[in-house]
Protein backbone atom coordinates (compact mmCIF):
# COMPACT_ATOMS: atom_id res chain seq x y z
CA UNK A 1 0.00 0.00 0.00
CA UNK A 2 1.78 3.19 -1.55
CA UNK A 3 1.04 6.66 0.78
CA UNK A 4 1.29 10.07 -0.54
CA UNK A 5 0.43 13.44 1.05
CA UNK A 6 -2.36 15.49 -0.87
CA UNK A 7 -2.89 19.20 0.00
CA UNK A 8 -0.99 18.56 3.03
CA UNK A 9 -3.33 15.27 4.21
CA UNK A 10 -1.41 12.00 4.24
CA UNK A 11 -3.11 9.38 1.95
CA UNK A 12 -3.12 5.69 1.25
CA UNK A 13 -3.81 5.02 -2.35
CA UNK A 14 -6.43 2.36 -3.56
CA UNK A 15 -5.93 -0.16 -5.65
CA UNK A 16 -7.71 1.87 -8.06
CA UNK A 17 -5.88 4.60 -7.61
CA UNK A 18 -7.94 6.91 -5.62
CA UNK A 19 -6.06 8.47 -2.46
CA UNK A 20 -8.11 7.98 0.90
CA UNK A 21 -6.66 10.42 4.28
CA UNK A 22 -5.59 8.07 6.81
CA UNK A 23 -7.40 9.93 9.30
CA UNK A 24 -11.19 10.08 8.99
CA UNK A 25 -13.85 11.71 11.72
CA UNK A 26 -15.94 8.43 12.79
CA UNK A 27 -20.04 9.57 12.99
CA UNK A 28 -21.35 7.37 15.11
CA UNK A 29 -23.28 8.61 18.12
CA UNK A 30 -22.45 12.16 18.07
CA UNK A 31 -22.91 14.03 21.12
CA UNK A 32 -23.90 17.08 19.56
CA UNK A 33 -26.26 18.09 16.45
CA UNK A 34 -24.09 16.06 13.61
CA UNK A 35 -23.76 19.43 11.36
CA UNK A 36 -21.86 21.62 13.99
CA UNK A 37 -19.66 18.50 14.84
CA UNK A 38 -18.73 17.94 10.97
CA UNK A 39 -18.53 22.07 10.77
CA UNK A 40 -16.19 22.26 13.11
CA UNK A 41 -13.98 19.16 12.31
CA UNK A 42 -13.83 20.78 8.74
CA UNK A 43 -12.71 23.84 10.66
CA UNK A 44 -9.57 21.80 11.97
CA UNK A 45 -8.68 20.09 8.89
CA UNK A 46 -10.71 16.59 9.14
CA UNK A 47 -10.91 15.82 4.96
CA UNK A 48 -12.25 12.44 5.54
CA UNK A 49 -15.80 11.58 7.29
CA UNK A 50 -17.19 7.89 7.85
CA UNK A 51 -20.76 7.34 7.86
CA UNK A 52 -23.72 5.37 7.59
CA UNK A 53 -26.98 5.24 7.12
CA UNK A 54 -27.55 3.13 10.15
CA UNK A 55 -25.83 6.68 11.91
CA UNK A 56 -29.41 8.15 11.33
CA UNK A 57 -27.34 11.23 11.26
CA UNK A 58 -26.51 11.74 7.89
CA UNK A 59 -28.37 14.53 6.79
CA UNK A 60 -26.84 16.94 9.78
CA UNK A 61 -23.44 16.01 8.09
CA UNK A 62 -24.63 16.77 5.16
CA UNK A 63 -25.84 19.92 6.15
CA UNK A 64 -22.43 20.66 6.77
CA UNK A 65 -21.03 19.50 4.06
CA UNK A 66 -23.58 21.64 1.80
CA UNK A 67 -22.65 25.13 4.12
CA UNK A 68 -18.69 24.59 4.00
CA UNK A 69 -18.97 24.25 0.03
CA UNK A 70 -21.07 27.11 -0.03
CA UNK A 71 -19.35 29.54 1.92
CA UNK A 72 -15.84 28.29 -0.37
CA UNK A 73 -13.88 26.43 2.83
CA UNK A 74 -13.74 23.09 0.72
CA UNK A 75 -14.62 21.99 -2.73
CA UNK A 76 -16.30 18.76 -3.38
CA UNK A 77 -13.23 16.99 -4.10
CA UNK A 78 -11.38 18.11 -1.21
CA UNK A 79 -12.91 15.40 1.03
CA UNK A 80 -13.79 11.75 1.15
CA UNK A 81 -16.35 10.37 2.51
CA UNK A 82 -17.53 6.97 2.94
CA UNK A 83 -20.90 5.65 3.88
CA UNK A 84 -22.12 2.02 4.06
CA UNK A 85 -25.39 -0.37 3.33
CA UNK A 86 -27.59 -1.06 6.29
CA UNK A 87 -28.33 -5.10 5.86
CA UNK A 88 -31.93 -4.26 5.25
CA UNK A 89 -31.03 -2.85 1.74
CA UNK A 90 -28.75 -5.77 0.46
CA UNK A 91 -31.31 -7.40 -1.93
CA UNK A 92 -29.82 -5.86 -5.68
CA UNK A 93 -32.92 -4.28 -6.06
CA UNK A 94 -32.97 -2.12 -3.40
CA UNK A 95 -29.01 -0.89 -3.64
CA UNK A 96 -29.86 1.84 -5.77
CA UNK A 97 -32.23 3.27 -3.75
CA UNK A 98 -30.29 2.88 -0.78
CA UNK A 99 -27.48 5.01 -2.43
CA UNK A 100 -29.66 8.21 -3.84
CA UNK A 101 -31.24 7.92 -0.14
CA UNK A 102 -27.35 8.41 1.42
CA UNK A 103 -26.16 10.72 -1.20
CA UNK A 104 -29.34 12.55 -0.40
CA UNK A 105 -29.23 13.32 3.06
CA UNK A 106 -25.06 13.84 2.63
CA UNK A 107 -26.06 16.94 -0.14
CA UNK A 108 -23.70 14.83 -2.72
CA UNK A 109 -23.39 13.43 -5.81
CA UNK A 110 -21.35 10.93 -5.78
CA UNK A 111 -19.90 8.99 -2.96
CA UNK A 112 -15.75 8.24 -2.68
CA UNK A 113 -16.39 4.62 -0.71
CA UNK A 114 -19.21 2.94 -0.13
CA UNK A 115 -19.39 -0.26 1.90
CA UNK A 116 -21.44 -3.18 2.86
CA UNK A 117 -21.91 -2.50 6.68
CA UNK A 118 -22.45 -6.41 6.98
CA UNK A 119 -22.25 -9.48 5.06
CA UNK A 120 -25.90 -10.77 6.87
CA UNK A 121 -28.82 -9.56 4.71
CA UNK A 122 -31.91 -8.22 7.15
CA UNK A 123 -35.64 -8.34 6.25
CA UNK A 124 -36.45 -5.79 3.89
CA UNK A 125 -39.13 -3.00 4.93
CA UNK A 126 -39.20 0.10 6.93
CA UNK A 127 -37.64 -1.39 10.29
CA UNK A 128 -33.75 -0.79 9.89
CA UNK A 129 -34.06 -3.62 12.83
CA UNK A 130 -37.06 -5.92 11.63
CA UNK A 131 -38.55 -8.61 14.10
CA UNK A 132 -40.09 -12.27 13.35
CA UNK A 133 -43.57 -13.14 15.43
CA UNK A 134 -41.05 -14.18 18.15
CA UNK A 135 -39.45 -10.58 18.55
CA UNK A 136 -36.37 -12.42 17.02
CA UNK A 137 -33.98 -10.31 14.20
CA UNK A 138 -35.47 -11.10 11.22
CA UNK A 139 -33.20 -12.57 8.84
CA UNK A 140 -33.02 -12.89 4.88
CA UNK A 141 -31.22 -15.49 2.68
CA UNK A 142 -29.64 -13.01 0.46
CA UNK A 143 -26.21 -13.51 -0.65
CA UNK A 144 -23.57 -10.87 -0.47
CA UNK A 145 -22.35 -11.34 -3.59
CA UNK A 146 -25.49 -10.60 -5.36
CA UNK A 147 -25.26 -7.36 -3.20
CA UNK A 148 -21.80 -6.79 -4.72
CA UNK A 149 -22.58 -7.22 -8.33
CA UNK A 150 -25.31 -4.24 -7.50
CA UNK A 151 -22.51 -2.20 -5.69
CA UNK A 152 -20.09 -2.47 -8.74
CA UNK A 153 -22.66 -1.23 -11.36
CA UNK A 154 -23.16 2.27 -9.41
CA UNK A 155 -18.74 2.11 -10.03
CA UNK A 156 -19.71 2.39 -13.49
CA UNK A 157 -22.27 4.68 -13.46
CA UNK A 158 -19.88 7.30 -11.56
CA UNK A 159 -22.32 7.43 -8.61
CA UNK A 160 -19.56 5.71 -6.29
CA UNK A 161 -15.86 6.19 -6.65
CA UNK A 162 -14.38 3.15 -4.40
CA UNK A 163 -16.32 0.23 -3.15
CA UNK A 164 -15.59 -2.01 -0.43
CA UNK A 165 -16.74 -3.77 2.94
CA UNK A 166 -16.96 -3.92 6.46
CA UNK A 167 -17.17 -6.62 8.91
CA UNK A 168 -16.49 -9.17 6.64
CA UNK A 169 -14.25 -12.19 7.83
CA UNK A 170 -11.52 -13.63 5.31
CA UNK A 171 -13.86 -16.13 3.44
CA UNK A 172 -16.39 -13.95 2.65
CA UNK A 173 -13.73 -11.53 1.42
CA UNK A 174 -12.28 -14.29 -0.48
CA UNK A 175 -15.84 -15.88 -1.90
CA UNK A 176 -16.17 -11.75 -3.09
CA UNK A 177 -12.58 -11.58 -4.82
CA UNK A 178 -13.86 -14.98 -6.60
CA UNK A 179 -16.87 -13.06 -8.64
CA UNK A 180 -15.71 -9.43 -8.57
CA UNK A 181 -15.30 -7.22 -11.45
CA UNK A 182 -14.19 -4.50 -9.18
CA UNK A 183 -12.14 -6.00 -6.10
CA UNK A 184 -13.09 -4.22 -2.80
CA UNK A 185 -10.78 -1.35 -2.44
CA UNK A 186 -11.41 -1.12 1.63
CA UNK A 187 -12.21 -3.17 4.35
CA UNK A 188 -13.36 -1.51 7.56
CA UNK A 189 -13.07 -3.57 10.69
CA UNK A 190 -12.50 -3.13 14.39
CA UNK A 191 -9.39 -2.74 15.33
CA UNK A 192 -7.24 -1.82 18.69
CA UNK A 193 -4.46 -2.72 20.76
CA UNK A 194 -6.97 -5.86 22.21
CA UNK A 195 -7.71 -6.98 18.85
CA UNK A 196 -5.06 -6.49 16.73
CA UNK A 197 -6.27 -8.33 13.60
CA UNK A 198 -3.41 -9.25 12.68
CA UNK A 199 -4.53 -11.55 10.34
CA UNK A 200 -6.95 -10.33 8.51
CA UNK A 201 -4.49 -7.40 7.65
CA UNK A 202 -2.16 -9.91 6.13
CA UNK A 203 -4.72 -10.55 4.01
CA UNK A 204 -5.62 -7.30 2.91
CA UNK A 205 -2.12 -6.51 2.06
CA UNK A 206 -1.86 -9.75 -0.05
CA UNK A 207 -5.04 -8.73 -1.69
CA UNK A 208 -4.29 -5.03 -1.92
CA UNK A 209 -7.21 -3.73 0.07
CA UNK A 210 -6.93 -1.06 2.30
CA UNK A 211 -7.78 -1.83 5.74
CA UNK A 212 -9.40 1.06 8.19
CA UNK A 213 -9.75 0.32 11.48
CA UNK A 214 -12.77 1.13 13.59
CA UNK A 215 -13.34 1.65 17.01
CA UNK A 216 -9.21 2.80 17.56
CA UNK A 217 -10.23 4.56 21.10
CA UNK A 218 -11.91 1.04 22.13
CA UNK A 219 -15.33 2.81 21.76
CA UNK A 220 -15.80 4.20 25.08
CA UNK A 221 -19.32 4.14 26.60
CA UNK A 222 -20.37 1.47 23.79
CA UNK A 223 -23.59 0.37 23.95
CA UNK A 224 -22.20 -2.91 22.46
CA UNK A 225 -20.44 -3.12 25.96
CA UNK A 226 -20.83 -3.57 29.36
CA UNK A 227 -19.94 -0.47 31.25
CA UNK A 228 -16.37 0.08 31.92
CA UNK A 229 -15.13 -3.12 30.11
CA UNK A 230 -11.99 -2.90 28.03
CA UNK A 231 -11.09 0.62 29.08
CA UNK A 232 -8.17 0.82 26.45
CA UNK A 233 -7.71 4.78 27.03
CA UNK A 234 -7.33 4.26 30.20
CA UNK A 235 -4.76 0.82 30.02
CA UNK A 236 -1.71 1.18 31.86
CA UNK A 237 0.41 0.27 29.37
CA UNK A 238 -0.91 2.60 27.07
CA UNK A 239 -0.68 5.88 30.08
CA UNK A 240 3.18 4.48 29.76
CA UNK A 241 3.44 4.82 25.96
CA UNK A 242 1.64 8.56 26.38
CA UNK A 243 3.70 9.39 29.10
CA UNK A 244 7.20 8.27 27.64
CA UNK A 245 6.01 10.05 24.44
CA UNK A 246 4.72 12.94 25.79
CA UNK A 247 1.38 12.35 24.09
CA UNK A 248 -2.41 11.22 24.97
CA UNK A 249 -3.59 7.69 25.12
CA UNK A 250 -5.46 8.59 22.10
CA UNK A 251 -2.72 9.91 20.38
CA UNK A 252 -0.63 6.37 21.19
CA UNK A 253 -3.78 4.38 19.59
CA UNK A 254 -4.17 6.72 16.94
CA UNK A 255 -0.50 6.55 15.76
CA UNK A 256 -0.50 2.42 16.30
CA UNK A 257 -2.66 2.02 13.54
CA UNK A 258 -1.62 4.79 10.96
CA UNK A 259 2.42 3.23 11.55
CA UNK A 260 0.73 -0.46 11.01
CA UNK A 261 -0.38 1.43 7.62
CA UNK A 262 -4.22 1.53 8.40
CA UNK A 263 -6.29 4.42 8.11
CA UNK A 264 -8.06 5.36 11.08
CA UNK A 265 -11.18 7.01 12.13
CA UNK A 266 -11.91 8.17 15.89
CA UNK A 267 -14.86 9.78 16.84
CA UNK A 268 -14.64 13.32 18.94
CA UNK A 269 -18.15 15.16 19.07
CA UNK A 270 -15.56 17.64 20.91
CA UNK A 271 -13.47 20.14 18.91
CA UNK A 272 -10.20 19.69 21.58
CA UNK A 273 -10.25 15.42 21.16
CA UNK A 274 -10.85 16.40 17.39
CA UNK A 275 -7.33 18.63 16.95
CA UNK A 276 -5.49 16.20 19.63
CA UNK A 277 -6.45 13.20 17.52
CA UNK A 278 -5.30 14.80 14.24
CA UNK A 279 -1.46 15.90 15.85
CA UNK A 280 0.40 12.80 15.18
CA UNK A 281 2.48 13.34 12.69
CA UNK A 282 5.15 14.49 15.09
CA UNK A 283 6.37 11.07 17.10
CA UNK A 284 7.31 8.19 15.75
CA UNK A 285 6.64 4.84 18.12
CA UNK A 286 9.80 2.51 18.40
CA UNK A 287 10.19 -1.22 16.96
CA UNK A 288 9.82 -1.73 20.56
CA UNK A 289 6.77 0.06 21.62
CA UNK A 290 5.34 -1.38 18.56
CA UNK A 291 5.73 -4.91 19.84
CA UNK A 292 4.28 -3.92 22.85
CA UNK A 293 1.06 -3.04 21.38
CA UNK A 294 0.75 -5.96 19.36
CA UNK A 295 1.00 -8.17 22.40
CA UNK A 296 -1.70 -6.64 24.44
CA UNK A 297 -3.94 -8.60 21.87
CA UNK A 298 -6.30 -11.05 23.07
CA UNK A 299 -8.49 -10.87 20.84
CA UNK A 300 -11.10 -8.50 22.73
CA UNK A 301 -13.77 -7.71 20.25
CA UNK A 302 -16.54 -6.17 21.09
CA UNK A 303 -19.01 -5.20 18.32
CA UNK A 304 -20.20 -9.01 18.43
CA UNK A 305 -23.23 -8.40 16.61
CA UNK A 306 -24.92 -10.98 19.30
CA UNK A 307 -28.61 -9.80 18.09
CA UNK A 308 -27.64 -11.22 14.16
CA UNK A 309 -26.51 -14.74 16.04
CA UNK A 310 -27.54 -17.76 13.93
CA UNK A 311 -27.56 -15.72 10.47
CA UNK A 312 -25.64 -17.71 8.20
CA UNK A 313 -23.39 -14.79 6.94
CA UNK A 314 -22.83 -13.72 10.28
CA UNK A 315 -18.73 -13.16 10.06
CA UNK A 316 -17.80 -14.45 13.61
CA UNK A 317 -20.12 -17.08 14.78
CA UNK A 318 -20.63 -19.11 11.34
CA UNK A 319 -18.00 -21.57 11.12
CA UNK A 320 -18.98 -22.56 7.56
CA UNK A 321 -17.49 -19.10 6.16
CA UNK A 322 -14.78 -18.79 8.56
CA UNK A 323 -11.71 -19.09 6.72
N1 LIG B 1 -18.21 -0.49 10.32
C1 LIG B 1 -18.70 -0.68 11.53
O1 LIG B 1 -19.43 -1.64 11.79
C2 LIG B 1 -18.39 0.30 12.60
C3 LIG B 1 -17.85 1.52 12.28
N2 LIG B 1 -17.56 2.43 13.26
C4 LIG B 1 -17.01 3.74 12.84
O2 LIG B 1 -15.82 4.00 13.59
C5 LIG B 1 -15.94 5.25 14.26
C6 LIG B 1 -15.10 5.26 15.54
O3 LIG B 1 -15.48 4.24 16.44
P1 LIG B 1 -16.37 4.49 17.75
O4 LIG B 1 -16.95 3.17 18.10
O5 LIG B 1 -17.27 5.61 17.52
O6 LIG B 1 -15.38 4.83 18.90
P2 LIG B 1 -13.90 5.40 19.12
O7 LIG B 1 -13.03 4.25 19.44
O8 LIG B 1 -13.52 6.33 18.03
O9 LIG B 1 -14.12 6.22 20.47
C7 LIG B 1 -14.92 7.37 20.50
C8 LIG B 1 -14.96 7.87 21.94
O10 LIG B 1 -13.64 8.29 22.30
C9 LIG B 1 -13.71 9.59 22.86
N3 LIG B 1 -12.52 10.32 22.42
C10 LIG B 1 -12.22 10.77 21.19
N4 LIG B 1 -11.03 11.38 21.16
C11 LIG B 1 -10.56 11.35 22.42
C12 LIG B 1 -9.38 11.83 23.02
N5 LIG B 1 -8.44 12.47 22.32
N6 LIG B 1 -9.22 11.62 24.36
C13 LIG B 1 -10.16 10.96 25.07
N7 LIG B 1 -11.30 10.48 24.55
C14 LIG B 1 -11.49 10.67 23.24
C15 LIG B 1 -14.96 10.23 22.30
O11 LIG B 1 -15.46 11.19 23.20
P3 LIG B 1 -15.60 12.75 22.77
O12 LIG B 1 -16.69 12.81 21.76
O13 LIG B 1 -15.93 13.41 24.06
O14 LIG B 1 -14.29 13.20 22.23
C16 LIG B 1 -15.88 9.02 22.19
O15 LIG B 1 -16.53 8.79 23.41
C17 LIG B 1 -17.45 5.37 14.46
O16 LIG B 1 -17.84 6.66 14.86
C18 LIG B 1 -17.95 4.90 13.13
O17 LIG B 1 -17.81 5.94 12.17
C19 LIG B 1 -17.74 2.12 14.58
C20 LIG B 1 -18.30 0.93 14.95
C21 LIG B 1 -18.67 -0.07 13.99
O1 LIG C 1 -21.19 0.91 12.56
C1 LIG C 1 -21.83 0.44 13.46
C2 LIG C 1 -22.22 1.16 14.67
O2 LIG C 1 -23.58 1.19 14.83
C3 LIG C 1 -24.36 0.14 14.27
C4 LIG C 1 -25.71 0.07 14.86
O3 LIG C 1 -25.88 0.65 16.09
C5 LIG C 1 -23.58 -1.12 14.21
O4 LIG C 1 -24.29 -2.21 13.77
C6 LIG C 1 -22.48 -0.85 13.26
O5 LIG C 1 -21.63 -1.85 13.01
Amino acid sequence: MSLVSSQNVPCVVLNNGRQMPMIGLGTWRLQRKASEVVRDAIEVGYRHFDCAHIYRNEQGVGEAFNECMEKGVIKREDIFVTSKLWNTFHHPSMVRQALYTTLDNLNLDYLDNYLIHWPMAYRDGEDLYPKDAYGFLAFSQIDYIDTWKSMETLVEEGLIHSIGLSNFNIAQIKRILNVADIPPANLQIECHPYLNQKELMQFCKEHNIAVTAYSPLGSPSSPYKKPGEFPILQNPTILQLASKSGKTPAQILIRYQLQRGNVVIPRSSGKQHMEENLKVYDFTLSDEDMQVLDGMDFGGRFMLMIDATGHPHHPFENKAEFR
